[in-house]
């Protein structure tokens, strides 16, 4: 069975708890990359951000290396941006096509998820949805524990469709 995680991350928590999945599960990665991507900070990065998202923006993204119609099972784990998943994800999502998948999401937050998963399902469409999960800023809170607990919850979604 292949395994994919695709995602992406502005300062690097969705990086750590994906590399994790990936590693545990023996799964490809895929990291969406914005070309333009200006390091901002405080209050600036809310608002550069939030407006993205606001007005669905589709920012270019560098070129994708894997298809994932290739991949019997892919996780995807976005940041919680404006109570939405990440711009770089409508990107991505407007260059593929995928169907009838077996997905499980994930995402890091700062506290207020919102409505991200049921945002990503509607976005994402008609697929088998196997489990969601979430992490609140793991690098600067439960670090090690986030860890465990996103490599316990992938296995068990990859045992679930062996
Ligand atoms: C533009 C922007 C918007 C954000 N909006 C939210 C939000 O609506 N709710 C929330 O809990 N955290 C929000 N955050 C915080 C991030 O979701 C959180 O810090 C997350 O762990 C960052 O993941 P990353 O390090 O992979 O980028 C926002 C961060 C940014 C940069």
């Amino acid at each position: 069975m292949k395994k994919l995680v695709v995602f992406y991350s502005f300062e690097g928590n969705t990086k750590y708890i994906a590399e994790g999945i990936a590693k545990e599960v023996g799964a490809d990665l895929l990291e969406l990359k914005p070309l333009e991507e200006p390091k901002k900070s405080g209050f600036m990065k809310y608002f550069w951000g939030g407006k993205q998202v606001m007005t669905k923006k589709i920012p270019e993204l560098e070129s994708i290396d894997k298809n994932p119609n290739d991949y019997d099972l892919i996780y995807m784990g976005t940041p919680v941006w404006a109570w939405s998943y990440a711009p770089a994800f409508r990107a991505f999502l407007s260059k593929v096509n995928i169907k009838n998948k077996n997905i499980a999401l994930f995402c890091c937050h700062g506290g207020g998820k919102g409505k991200v998963f049921e945002r990503f399902k509607e976005d994402l469409g008609e697929n088998k949805y196997l489990g969601q999960i979430d992490f609140q800023d793991p690098l600067k809170n439960n670090k090690d524990k986030d860890l465990e607990e996103a490599k316990k919850w992938a296995k068990e979604i990859k045992e679930s469709i062996i």
